[in-house]
């Protein structure tokens, strides 16, 4: 058996994927591998009970869970495994995400749920949580990382254009 990504990017629909690929991306950058996958909580709830209840054995380290509107899928997900699980509020076309973002970010205590920002930020955000998880136990990876955090860093320039003294 080939050996599992250590990250599992699922979503609540394919709608999600334009948000989630964000997240993708970032860990194509770090090289780091990834799974995507659709799985709703609503929609899909025996895809996420095995999903979430094997994903440890499987071999995934991290979850990074998407969904939008009533935005279960993290805190339920959260519920069924040990593995942190990341939650990125996507943005819904009646509430902008604020639905999402409080269906996801209140959690009862005892199971947690590491809530982003809505929508593209919080996927890229939720990917260098992710990276920043993994490089605890991996060396090279905390190298790539502190070298994707100088170039941000570097890529912010000091004055607005035409104002350079
Ligand atoms: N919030 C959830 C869950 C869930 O939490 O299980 N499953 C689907 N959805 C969300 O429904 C929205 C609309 O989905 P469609 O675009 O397929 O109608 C998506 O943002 C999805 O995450």
């Amino acid at each position: 058996m080939s050996e599992r990504p250590a990250v599992a990017i699922i979503m609540g629909s394919q709608s999600d994927w334009e948000t989630m690929k964000n997240a993708a991306d970032t860990l194509d950058t770090l090289d780091i591998g990834y799974e995507a996958r659709i799985v709703s909580a609503h929609r899909t709830p025996d895809r996420m009970y095995e999903f979430a209840k094997s994903a440890r054995d499987e071999g995934f380290k991290v979850i990074i869970a998407g969904a939008g509107g009533a935005a279960h899928l993290p805190g339920m997900t959260a519920a069924l495994t040990p593995l942190p699980v990341f939650g990125v509020p996507v943005q819904s076309k009646t509430m902008s995400g604020t639905d999402s973002l409080y269906s996801i970010v209140q959690m009862p205590a005892g199971i947690p749920v590491g809530t982003l920002a809505i929508g593209r930020a919080g996927a890229i955000n939720a990917a260098l949580l992710a990276a920043a998880v993994l490089a605890l136990s991996d060396d090279d990876l905390a190298d790539r990382l502190d070298a994707y955090r100088a170039h941000h860093t570097a890529s912010v320039a000091e004055y607005p254009i035409d104002e350079a003294p």
